[in-house]
């Protein structure tokens, strides 16, 4: 057993949550419950009313946060420490959007240089391809960018360039690839003119397989265009922090943009790999959501426990998983520019704390991180919501919105915000047996029948949720938002006890990978593996059923 599920304070929550009222008591008994329930900060709301707390509730779990000593580890992971036991790394993302005159250390040096020069090299590329200044082989200035890579080196250059489309400079367009299904970059290379595109290679190790590959034939696609071997350079950059291998691998040096092994792939758009954003959004864009991002750097390193927006959500999100079973969590973007959030979300939650270790080794007794899913509000109102409304298990929500739209148009807006707290009311309050069955008086239906009707009419609310709204979407919220999310990952990884920094989980998978390539092009069956894989492997070797 671990010390953790063995404290005092964690028993004290056992008991405690088992002994609350539904949360239509709680708003009853508590007029101020709104005010005390929500704070502010970085340009960001949060309404953390609805769930299942009450001070006590909240006394408990900052204690669970003291014991676990969150404070000390908050400021060991800013100031460099190797917090990443397993890689022998620090985890220094916050550096990334520090401000020039900060001093951070990693591995004996101060960082901050390299990363200001790094953002200078970026600038000054991205401002010599939206002006035209960069040509391409034929003369012709770039209007297309294609984005190779996967994982952390996709998602967040990906979904936060869909985020910030308002910001979009004129004459540039952009597309990215991670998959290796040659479908995905054949279908982007259509209607593509390699005259005027760049490709940008991002791959922290530059050893992913994926990349590596749809990197190779988008260089073959490109020469077959008509361009040479000379003209690869003026479009093909890489970001990395493998500069040997990018080089080896054909890669200018003038092209590389360096990237360093204290930020971690799902927490790298800040750095370099947030290129092909400053390319669409343009560099003063970029550094406001740098901007954003350090906001609540500030405002998590300094913010007592208790008012601090990532540590609340994700004392939150610990009280659901580990003291009411739930062993998922949704995220709802209330804003089609957001609408890439829970799958960005998803791989930096579930990467981080998919775990079942602590630091030590030790095997964990109590659940780390739940699935993290979601989609845009509304239409996820007339599909899965149901089940967060009537089924059986607790989900607990994030509810994101924007009080302005970028696109004001008629009612729309107002619509929207209507059915995001519409959501979150009724989740939280249901409905009860006697409503239901009120709500049928007037029907044509028997009393047999109108009673049948209100069972399957019941909701049981005390659903959680929280609200998070911000007055625009902007690239600085957009930063702060994105950072919350880093944060309270952080903060559950800490009350867990273990690494949210590595991801040895996904190397098994890569290696037999191989393997499995290996025998599918070797040039007798397979015949060595289990009979289900061997059968398989066998089958796509005959490429028909
Ligand atoms: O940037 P790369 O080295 O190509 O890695 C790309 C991705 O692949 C790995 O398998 C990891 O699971 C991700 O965390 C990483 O972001």
């Amino acid at each position: 057993m671990t010390t953790l599920t063995q404290s005092t304070t964690w028993k004290a929550l056992q008991a405690h949550t088992s002994q609350l009222p539904h949360m239509r008591e709680l708003f009853a008994q508590n007029p101020q419950r709104f005010e005390q329930m929500s704070v502010k900060a970085c340009g960001l709301f949060l309404d953390y009313s609805k769930n299942r707390i009450n001070n006590d509730t909240l006394e408990l779990l900052f204690a669970l946060a003291k014991e676990a000593n969150l404070a000390d580890k908050i400021a060991a992971m800013f100031k460099g420490d190797v917090i990443n036991n397993t890689e022998q790394r620090s985890v220094l993302h916050t550096a990334l959007r520090s401000k020039p005159n900060q001093q951070i250390i990693a591995e004996g040096a101060n960082i901050v240089p390299e990363v200001q020069q790094t953002l200078a090299k970026m600038a000054g590329f991205v401002e010599s391809v939206q002006s035209g200044q960069w040509k391409g082989y034929t003369g012709k200035a770039i209007t297309d960018v294609v984005s190779i890579g996967i994982g952390g080196s996709f998602l967040g250059p990906k979904i936060v360039s869909q985020a910030l489309r308002p910001y979009w400079q004129a004459g540039l367009n952009c597309h990215f690839v991670a998959n290796v299904d040659a479908t995905s970059i054949c279908e982007k290379l259509k209607g593509l003119n390699a005259e005027t595109t760049l490709f940008v290679m991002s791959s922290k190790s530059f050893g992913t397989q994926e990349t590596l590959t749809n990197t190779l034939s988008a260089k073959e696609w490109f020469l077959a265009q008509g361009a040479s071997q000379q003209d690869i350079a003026k479009h093909f950059v890489a970001v990395t922090s493998n500069v040997a291998k990018a080089t080896e691998f054909g890669m200018d040096a003038n092209n590389i943009f360096p990237m360093w092994d204290w930020v971690g792939g799902r927490y790298s758009l800040w750095s370099a790999i947030g290129l092909p954003i400053a390319l669409l959004v343009g560099m003063d864009n970029f550094k406001a959501l740098l901007d954003g991002a350090h906001q609540m750097d500030e405002h998590f390193a300094h913010t007592p426990l208790e008012q601090n927006m990532p540590v609340i959500m994700a004392m939150l999100s610990v009280l659901y998983g580990n003291f009411h079973g739930a062993q998922s969590h949704v995220i709802l973007a209330y804003d089609h520019y957001l609408r890439g959030l829970p799958a960005y979300f998803q791989q930096l939650d579930m990467e981080s704390n998919g775990k079942s270790v602590t630091l030590d080794g030790t095997d964990v007794d109590y659940s780390t991180g739940p699935v993290i899913w979601g989609g845009e509000g509304t239409n996820g109102q007339h599909a899965y919501h149901q089940l967060l409304h009537q089924g059986t298990a607790l989900i607990p929500a994030d509810f994101i919105m924007p009080l302005q739209s970028h696109n004001p148009l008629g009612e729309h807006h107002d619509q929207l915000a209507s059915n995001c707290f519409g959501q979150t009311q009724a989740l939280m309050q249901g409905r009860t047996y006697d409503e239901a069955l009120a709500e049928l008086n007037h029907s044509k239906l028997n009393e047999q029948e109108k009673s049948l009707i209100a069972k399957h009419k019941v909701m049981p609310g005390n659903k959680p949720s929280n609200t998070l709204l911000m007055d625009k979407l902007t690239p600085t919220t957009l930063g702060a938002l994105i950072a919350l999310y880093e944060h309270r990952t952080f903060v559950q990884g800490a009350i867990w006890q273990i690494n949210s920094f590595d991801q040895w989980g996904v190397e098994l998978g890569k290696q037999l990978g191989n393997d499995v390539l290996a025998r599918i092009g070797a040039d007798k069956d397979a015949t060595e593996l289990d009979s289900s894989s061997n059968a398989l492997i066998n089958l796509y070797r005959k490429g028909q059923l």
